[in-house]
């Protein structure tokens, strides 16, 4: 069976950002043809790959095309907003979508995957509601109490997320909501805050033909709902992992297919509460490049090609801290790197965006510690010694 497995093979990359990157280069690494597809040019992942186009992902005539032109084995999604419908149609005529199509179907937005975790899988969620409009928008929230959290559904990386602490601050949270929106999409979801302790991805990695695995749970924390530093490992009981991880494979079972799933958790000190998915790398997961012997993007490839596992190795404290972008530019450089490298155990990855504007990640430090907090200040401190110069 394992035998019968052919390389190279040609993947297409829908979605060619800093997670996209690091997949190509482990993909690569196997010899393997792959296509970068993204919205602008020279974007980070295209950098690296034998071949790119520049489309709308959310235009299925696009999408049509540059399928046609390549005729990929693999159609491998790495952003939210693309245009699903057509990849079902893809899957029909013998493509295979990564994890399925009906998976990037469920989690384009985030009320079809918070339907399927709570209304048919009854997973314990955030309380929720959805709002179409400002009115709707204050009945909800007055319905599910303050402070909530109003998000558009279809969005990701905190992009037009508000806390709402009282009935004043809906319509602003709408407002922000609906410009932040992603695709034409007019709806948000008003979700109860939740007071975590700890908020961890749990990477779990569905094979074709071995049992699902999971890696060591990574910690995190984010402003203005973006990830600013992860670690690994994240401290929690041993049943609340065993109680994470048997959620994370209920949801990723009910989804099908193979490859690696980030699902997002919050712990509280009595609960495991599920947040949301991505069936793809995480960039939360982007600690691996230092923390294991196989990185998430190595997992996520392997799993597709239905190549073995046999051990995922944790090396040890470790942890991530992103370099985010303070000015909108066109032409960047970057200082301080020969600073944050002089360190043991520290490595830095710059994603090569052509260009920046104020929050953009654009790259991210790793570093390795003798614990966890020692090497969350290693990063920390690597990140903010990279300075970005126009
Ligand atoms: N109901 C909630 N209660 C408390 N905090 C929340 C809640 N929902 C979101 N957050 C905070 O905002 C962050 C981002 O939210 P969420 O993961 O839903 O957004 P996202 O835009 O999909 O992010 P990404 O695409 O980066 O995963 C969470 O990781 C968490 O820190
Ligand atoms: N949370 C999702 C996430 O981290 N996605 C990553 O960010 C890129 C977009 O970056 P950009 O907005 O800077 O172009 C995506 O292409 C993906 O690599
Ligand atoms: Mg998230």
């Amino acid at each position: 069976m394992m035998s019968s497995i052919k390389l190279p093979k040609k993947l297409m990359l829908l979605g060619s950002g800093e997670l996209g990157k690091e997949f190509v280069i482990a993909a690569k690494r196997l010899g393997n043809y792959v296509v970068a597809v993204d919205r602008y040019p020279d974007a980070p992942a295209m950098q690296v790959a034998d071949a790119n186009e520049v489309i709308s992902m959310l235009n299925p005539d696009d999408l049509e095309a540059v399928v046609v032109k390549h005729q990929p084995d693999f159609i491998i999604p790495e952003i939210e907003a693309i245009r699903t419908e057509k990849l079902l149609e893809f899957e029909q005529r013998g493509i295979a979508i990564v994890p399925t199509a009906a998976a990037t179907n469920y989690t384009m937005n985030r009320d079809r995957i918070r339907e399927l975790a709570h209304q048919e899988l009854g997973i314990r969620t955030a309380r929720y509601g959805y709002a179409t409009t400002l009115d709707e928008s204050i009945a909800v929230s007055e319905k599910i109490g303050f402070p909530n959290v109003v998000k558009p559904v279809m969005s990701s990386s905190g992009k037009g997320q508000s806390t709402v602490r009282d009935q004043s601050e809906v319509e602003k949270a709408w407002n922000y909501a609906i410009a932040g929106s992603r695709g034409d999409s007019q709806k948000v979801i008003v979700e109860e805050f939740i007071h975590f302790e700890l908020e961890i991805t749990l990477l779990t990695i569905k094979q074709w033909n071995a049992p699902t695995i999971f890696c060591s749970p990574i910690g995190h924390r984010q402003e203005r709902g973006d990830y600013q530093e992860s670690w690994q490992p994240a401290e929690m009981t041993d049943t609340k992992i065993l109680e994470a991880q048997e959620i994370a494979k209920k949801v990723t079972d009910a989804l099908g297919g193979a490859g690696i799933f980030g699902v997002e958790f919050f712990i509280t000190k009595e609960e495991v509460i599920f947040s949301e998915l991505s069936p793809r790398p995480h960039d939360t997961g982007m600690v691996t490049l230092i923390s294991q012997n196989l990185n998430e993007f190595e997992l996520h490839l392997r799993a597709i090609l239905g190549l073995p596992i046999p051990k995922i190795e944790q090396f040890g404290a470790s942890a991530s801290a992103v370099i985010l972008a303070s000015e909108r530019s066109d032409s960047i450089n970057y200082i301080g790197v020969a600073e944050a490298l002089a360190e043991k155990d520290v490595d830095i990855r710059l994603f090569g965006k052509p260009n920046a504007h104020p929050y953009r990640r654009m790259g991210v430090a790793l570093a390795k510690g003798e614990n966890v907090q020692q090497a969350r200040e290693k990063a920390t401190k690597a990140a903010s010694q990279v300075k970005i110069q126009p």
